[in-house]
C-alpha cells in the first residue's frame, strides 16, 4: 500500500528559486547528536541561479551550477556554497545575458555584434555548455564538477573554487560522459559516453581513466576507450545517463529516447535550438540490453536482449549471480522522454496544476530484470531464468533475440523511487538487499524511501511541507558483514521553506530512517540533484 501527501501550499516552488552564494561557510544549528564517527563533506551540486539578465532559463538542467558543502566535525555542522565559475557562468555575469545555450534554453547572438558575425555564430555551431551542475566525483585526488557535455571542471573540495576547465576530448574519442560513472576499490573510474565525431564511428565508448598515479602525473592522461557497443540506430544514438558494471561485465540499456544527429551536429542552424530540441522518441525498438567483458573488454554481440519500451536513468545495482546478470533499474514506463516534464514552469506551478501535468507522464516503476549468460545451445520458448528469488524471465525467440519480462520491485501511480542509491563501497556490482532512494511525487521530491530489494518491504522518511534531495548513504565503519549492510546512516538535503531555518542536513538512522540528528541553516537550497560524501 503506498500513500501520497498533497502539497496545496506548493511549498516546493522555493526549490527551484534563485539564490546567492556565500562568502564563508555559515553555522547549522544541530538538533539531537551528530554520531561521532561521522566527520567528512557533504559534496552536491545543482542549480542556482535560473535567470540571467531577466531571461529565463528554462529547464531544470539549465540552472547555473551551484557547488554545496556541509562539513561535519566534532558534533558541529557549517554549510557552504559557491557558484561554479564555469565560461557558462562567467560570460553570462560578464554580459549579463544567457551567453552559452543550455539543456532547454538556448542563448541569442550577441546583440552588439552585426548581422553577418551574428550569421556565421550559428555555422560555427555551438560552444556546449560546461555548466557542470549535476554531480561531483573524485579521478585519482582530483574533485570534478560535471554534466554530460565534454567538459567537466575541477574544483577545490575544501574552498569550492573553480581551477580548471578539462575537456574530455583531449583524452577520449568521445561527445560527452555520463554523470554517473562507476569506481573501482582502487580508483579505477569507468564510464560511459556518446562517440559520434570521428570518421561517424556512431556507438558508444566505455571508457576507463586509471586512480591516482604514484608519480602524479593526470590519471587522465592514461585514459582509453575499453569497449564500444554499437547503435541500434545508426545515426540515432541513444540518450545515456547511467550504465551497470559487475564484477566481470558492463550492462548498457539502451532506451528509445534517441538524440537525432541530424540536429545536434548540424550547425545548429536553426534559430533558438537547444539540446531538448535534439531528442526524438523510437517507436519501434523496445529497449536493448547491451552486454560487454570488462577483463579482456569485450563486446557480447550475440546477447541479444529486448524488452518493452521505457525510459532508464539510473541503474540501482548490478549483479552476477548462477550464470545470471541482475539488473536493478529505475524506469518509466512508455517511449515519451521524461525531461519533457522537468521544465521549471511545470515544476513551479500549483500543486493541481501539477498533478494533471503529470497524469499523461510516463509511469515510474522499480523493476529487475534478469539477463542469462548461457544464451547458446538452449531451448526455444523456455524460460531460462532459474533463479529461484526472482520472477523476471528470459526467453530466446526463433530470431535469436532472447525476450526479458522484469519481477517489478516498487511501483505506485506516479510515485517514483528514484535518484537510488546503495552501499556502493561495499555492495555495488554484488548481490545486495538495501536501496534508499528519493520518493518523487508528480516528479516533486517529497519523501526518503528505504526499499529492501528482495522483500520489497518499504520504509519512508516524510515531514510536513519538506522536500529532501536524493539520499545518500555513509557507511559505520567496520561494519562490513553481509548482515550489515544497512550499518550507517542517510545523508539528505531538506527544505521546510515556511519554518524560521528554511533548510536542514538530515541525518537518518539508515536500518529503521528513524531521525539521528538534523542541522538546520538559515539560508534556503535550491534543489540538487547528485553528490558525493567526502571521507576526511
Ligand atoms: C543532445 C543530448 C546531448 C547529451 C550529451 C551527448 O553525449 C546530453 O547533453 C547535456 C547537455 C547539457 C546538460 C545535460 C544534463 O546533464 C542532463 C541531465 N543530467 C546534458
Ligand atoms: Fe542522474
Amino acid at each position: 500500500l503506498v500513500f501520497s501527501v498533497e502539497h496545496p501550499a506548493a511549498g516546493y516552488r522555493k526549490i527551484f528559486d534563485s539564490v546567492e552564494e556565500l562568502n564563508e561557510a555559515i553555522p547549522a544549528e544541530v538538533i539531537g547528536t551528530i554520531p561521532s564517527w561521522l566527520g567528512g563533506s557533504v559534496l552536491r551540486m545543482g542549480p542556482g541561479l535560473f535567470e540571467v539578465g531577466g531571461e529565463p532559463l528554462n529547464h531544470l538542467f539549465d540552472g547555473q551550477a551551484l557547488i554545496h558543502k556541509f562539513d561535519l566535525k566534532d558534533g558541529g555542522v557549517t554549510y557552504h556554497r559557491r557558484f561554479l565559475r564555469s565560461d557558462a557562468y562567467v560570460r553570462a555575469m560578464t554580459e549579463n545575458r544567457v551567453v552559452i545555450t543550455e539543456f532547454g534554453t538556448a542563448a541569442f547572438p550577441d546583440p552588439c555584434k552585426n548581422v553577418f558575425s551574428r550569421f556565421f555564430t550559428y555555422f560555427k555551431g555551438i560552444e556546449v555548455t560546461d555548466n557542470c551542475s549535476v554531480n561531483i566525483y573524485t579521478i585519482g585526488e582530483d574533485f570534478y564538477a560535471v554534466t554530460e557535455s565534454n567538459y567537466i571542471t575541477k574544483v577545490d573540495p575544501d574552498s569550492l573554487e573553480t581551477l580548471k576547465k578539462v575537456d574530455l576530448c583531449k583524452y577520449l574519442s568521445v561527445n560527452g560522459v555520463t554523470a554517473h560513472p562507476h569506481t573501482d576499490t582502487d580508483g579505477t573510474v569507468y564510464n560511459i559516453g556518446n562517440c559520434f565525431g570521428k570518421n561517424m564511428s556512431l556507438a558508444y565508448n566505455i571508457v576507463k581513466i586509471p586512480p591516482a598515479q604514484k608519480d602524479k602525473s593526470e590519471p587522465l592522461e592514461k585514459s582509453k576507450v575499453l569497449v564500444q557497443l554499437p547503435s541500434s540506430e545508426r545515426l540515432k544514438p541513444s540518450y545515456i545517463h547511467s550504465f551497470g558494471m559487475t564484477d566481470n561485465y558492463f550492462v548498457f540499456v539502451e532506451q528509445p529516447v534517441k538524440i537525432n544527429l541530424f540536429k545536434f551536429l548540424s550547425a545548429w542552424a536553426f534559430t533558438g535550438a537547444t539540446y531538448m530540441d535534439c531528442f526524438e522518441s523510437n517507436y519501434s525498438m523496445g529497449t536493448w540490453f547491451h552486454l560487454a567483458t570488462k577483463d579482456p573488454p569485450d563486446y557480447l554481440n550475440s546477447h541479444r536482449f529486448r524488452t518493452s519500451a521505457f525510459n532508464i536513468f539510473h541503474h540501482i545495482n548490478t549483479y552476477e549471480d548462477q550464470g545470471f546478470i541482475v539488473v536493478d533499474l529505475c524506469t518509466w514506463k512508455g517511449h515519451e522522454f521524461v525531461y519533457n516534464y522537468l521544465y521549471l514552469a511545470n515544476l513551479r506551478q500549483e500543486w493541481e496544476e501539477v498533478k494533471k501535468a503529470a497524469v499523461n507522464a510516463p509511469q515510474p516503476e522499480v523493476r529487475r530484470y534478469v539477463l542469462p549468460l548461457d544464451v547458446h545451445r538452449v531451448e526455444q520458448g523456455k524460460n531460462l531464468v532459474s533463479l529461484s528469488y526472482t520472477t523476471a524471465t528470459a526467453v530466446l525467440h526463433p530470431d535469436g533475440t532472447v525476450w526479458l519480462e522484469p519481477e517489478v520491485l516498487f511501483s505506485g501511480p506516479r510515485l517514483a523511487f528514484e535518484f537510488p542509491q546503495i552501499n556502493y563501497s561495499q555492495r555495488s556490482g554484488k548481490k545486495y538487499s538495501f536501496a534508499y532512494g528519493l520518493g518523487l511525487n508528480h516528479f516533486i521530491p517529497d519523501r526518503i524511501v528505504k526499499l529492501n530489494v528482495q522483500s520489497k518491504e518499504t520504509l519512508t522518511w516524510q515531514e510536513d511541507e519538506c522536500y529532501p534531495s536524493e539520499p545518500m548513504f555513509v557507511a559505520k565503519p567496520g561494519a562490513t558483514e553481509e548482515e550489515e549492510e544497512d550499518e550507517g546512516v542517510l545523508l539528505s538535503v531538506v527544505v521546510k521553506p515556511g519554518a524560521q531555518r528554511p533548510a536542514f542536513l538530515l541525518i537518518l538512522d539508515a536500518v529503521d530512517l528513524k531521525e539521528i540528528a538534523r542541522a538546520e541553516v538559515d539560508a534556503i537550497v535550491p534543489v540538487t540533484l547528485h553528490g558525493m560524501y567526502r571521507h576526511p
